[in-house]
């Protein structure tokens, strides 16, 4: 474990190595949550009509429901495709992650394809990805593959960040009727109201084989971006097998409001009481029952655990189809 020197307003960054390769792109299945992002059907037509003019064959999936995009992508067959494609957001991404896990887990890796169609579409601007059809659908039929290492939360995948704190009950909390209305506005509202009404929490964090320490806040990194375009841990990378864990100690709610401050303007590299360390496992304790979803673990934008947790790397790696 070693202490990362921070930088508050760090540029966005590429995804560094990751042992680049390449695949013939044929067959796709796409996996499509409707609901994402306020419905952009136009731009997967648009993305699906550039793929299908690259001679690929694409078969769409809506979901129907949470929990499709993961049973459908673990019951893709690699002999009817060469790749999945996750149209929708960070929380459908994360569902088609979960389910290709299977697949990396037995030793026969299916590609992950992205058309980012959510409301901050965290990991795609995490590899580099615009909001064009034309280049999504490049990035997709190039067959380029990106290497990314994702951590897991109690056996649940993530590949962009896990919180636990304000950030986790804000997720937990958040009206997604709100969130179709108003965008990344209703988490805005959400982390206000829980301000205004969060008991103060304390959370056991251990690291590694090292000693518990007591925080008010914890943010597992796998990438750098946080949030929409936040930075938290500036030097995390998704191709890195390394946890960076983002360490908020002070609690109370003017240290909430403090942190919350020093995220969005970009200011906490200059906290003296913040820091980031890396580390390759992560246990966390703390409030449990008490009804206020203070024990609510949040990955990629979603509530995927419960505490206690144990955050460690997978064992795998997941090809990404990054152009
Ligand atoms: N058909 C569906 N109906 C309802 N919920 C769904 C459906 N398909 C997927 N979901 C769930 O909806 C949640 C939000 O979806 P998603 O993340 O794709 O879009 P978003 O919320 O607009 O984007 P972002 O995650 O970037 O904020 C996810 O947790 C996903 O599991």
């Amino acid at each position: 474990m070693r202490d990362t020197v921070l930088v508050g307003e760090s540029p966005a960054v590429g995804t560094g190595s990751g042992e680049d390769a390449a695949i013939d792109v044929r067959r796709l299945l796409m996996i499509h949550n409707p609901t994402a992002g306020g419905r952009r059907a136009r731009r997967l037509r648009a993305v699906v009509a550039r793929l299908e003019a690259h001679g690929i064959g694409v078969t769409v999936r809506p979901t129907g429901r949470r929990g499709d995009a993961e049973e459908f992508a673990r019951a893709a067959d690699p002999a009817d495709v060469d790749a999945v494609v996750a149209a929708g957001g960070d929380g459908t991404i994360n569902e088609v992650i979960n389910g290709l896990a299977a697949h990396a887990e037995a030793g026969r890796p299916l590609p992950l394809g992205i058309v980012p169609m959510g409301t901050a579409n965290v990991l795609a601007a995490e590899l580099g990805l615009t909001m064009d059809a034309e280049r999504i659908a490049t990035a997709i039929a190039g067959g380029r593959l990106t290497m990314i290492w994702p951590a897991q939360a109690n056996g649940r995948v993530f590949s962009l960040m896990a919180g636990v704190g304000l950030d986790a009950r804000v997720v937990e909390r958040v009206d997604p009727r709100v969130k179709r209305l108003i965008g990344k506005g209703a988490y805005v509202a959400e982390t206000l109201v829980q301000l205004a009404t969060r008991p103060d929490h304390r959370y056991r964090v251990t690291l590694d084989d090292g000693e518990a320490q007591e925080l008010a806040s914890v943010i597992v990194a796998k990438g750098h971006f946080y949030g929409g375009r936040f930075i938290c841990a500036p030097d995390a990378r998704l191709t890195e097998p390394e946890l960076h864990v983002c360490l908020f100690p002070r609690g109370g709610r003017l240290n909430a409001l403090r942190y919350v401050w020093g995220v969005t303007a970009g200011r906490l590299s200059r906290f003296p009481d913040y820091r980031v360390v890396t580390a390759r496992r992560v246990r966390i304790e703390g409030p449990a029952g008490d009804g206020l979803f203070a024990d609510a673990v949040q990955g990629d934008g979603d509530v995927l655990a419960r505490l206690p947790v144990e955050i460690t790397l997978t064992g795998w790696r997941l090809p990404v189809l990054a152009g």
